[in-house]
């Protein structure tokens, strides 16, 4: 008997977005080699909540071994591949985000950076080294939560808040909870002329985290809200990273910086890889408006613990809007 599937088309959520062939030029450019990134960095996070980060001190040989471990990975057959455990949280996954029902053109692998238990799951992978591959992350992770540290101590200097390491901190902290994602989206010929309609690789969301440092190949895909109802296409750099401010840093800002929605679109040619560092902090830790930002003004969300909001998190849709839960009713 020929089992006939279901085209690809009809079996993931797909978006009509006409102008997605033209890329946005107004993704704010950040020099970490200059003086006045600070003020930039301020201005871009309350606007976009979203920036692009050039002579940012991550060596490139760093970037392209764990880009070359990361594709070898995922060329893997998958019977290998589900050999890493499913993602409960880390691990393998194909096509199924989270534990609530999204799906996207996607696989992926998640891992903690904060110990071993990361590499433990490539211990039984064949055709992995697992000491090329802890050695290649090891190396990846550090630098990026360096410039990701950077990059938060830049941003209190700009809000003239002390002292300087209050978000950076929380990534440093030995028990703080980050994550490294990589992402692989297989090009998907399906989807070519099909008119203005986009498959969707990785569904709109914002990241919970403090902040988030993208790294993908030259493979476009990432999209961005502007928070009008419109969407615009990021023109892919592989030298460069970009920069999300989540949720957790729009709640210590009292909603000063925007944690920005996010999606990621198929491409129907080309495959595209990403590596993201979720820099989150240690799970005890309360995260809620910083005092010296809610002087004069209404704290506009509760205290809870990065626990609490991770708990939440986990039971809410891709595309929840997980803050509102924690939002302050205003007083009439
Ligand atoms: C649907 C989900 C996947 C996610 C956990 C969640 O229940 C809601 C938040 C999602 C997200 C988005 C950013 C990151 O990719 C991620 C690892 C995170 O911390 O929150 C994912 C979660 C996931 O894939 O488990
Ligand atoms: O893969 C990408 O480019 C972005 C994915 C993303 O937003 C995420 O994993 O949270
Ligand atoms: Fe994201």
């Amino acid at each position: 008997m020929v089992v006939l599937s279901k085209p690809v088309i009809q079996q993931f959520p797909v978006i009509k977005t006409c102008k997605s062939a033209t890329f946005f030029s107004g993704v704010p450019l950040i020099d970490l080699s200059r003086p006045d990134s600070k003020n930039l960095l301020v201005k871009a996070c309350k606007e976009f909540g979203f920036f692009k980060v050039v002579n940012h001190g991550v060596p490139g040989k760093f970037i392209t071994k764990l880009e070359s471990e990361a594709t070898k990975f995922f060329s893997l057959p998958i019977s290998e591949k589900q050999k890493a455990g499913s993602p409960d949280p880390f691990g393998y996954g194909s096509k199924s985000i989270g534990p609530n029902g999204d799906v996207g053109w996607v696989e992926y692998l998640l891992l903690t950076t904060s110990t071993e238990l990361g590499f433990q799951r490539f211990i039984s992978i064949p055709g992995q080294n697992p000491e090329n591959f802890r050695c290649a992350m090891n190396k990846y992770v550090s630098a990026v939560k360096r410039m990701a540290c950077e990059v938060l101590e830049l941003l209190a200097d700009g809000l003239k808040i002390q002292p300087r390491n209050v978000f950076s901190k929380l990534l440093m902290d030995e028990q703080s909870d980050s994550a490294l994602r990589l992402n692989h989206y297989p090009p998907c010929p399906e989807i070519q002329g099909t008119d203005g309609r986009n498959l969707i690789g990785f569904g709109e969301h914002t990241d919970p985290q403090i902040i988030s440092v993208l790294r993908s190949n030259n493979t476009s895909g990432l999209q961005i809200s502007l928070g009008d109802g419109n969407w615009v296409s990021i023109p892919p750099d592989e030298s460069s990273f970009f920069v999300n401010v989540g949720d957790s840093l729009q709640v210590m800002t009292n909603g000063r910086f925007k944690s920005v929605r996010h999606r990621v679109v198929a491409n129907s040619l080309k495959s595209r890889v990403s590596m993201i560092y979720f820099g989150g902090p240690p799970l005890s830790e309360k995260i809620g408006p910083l005092p010296s930002l809610v002087q004069g003004e209404d704290s506009l969300y509760k205290e809870f613990t990065w626990f609490e909001y991770k708990k939440s998190a986990k039971s809410s849709r891709l595309a929840a809007n997980r803050l509102g839960l924690f939002e302050k009713v205003a007083a009439s």
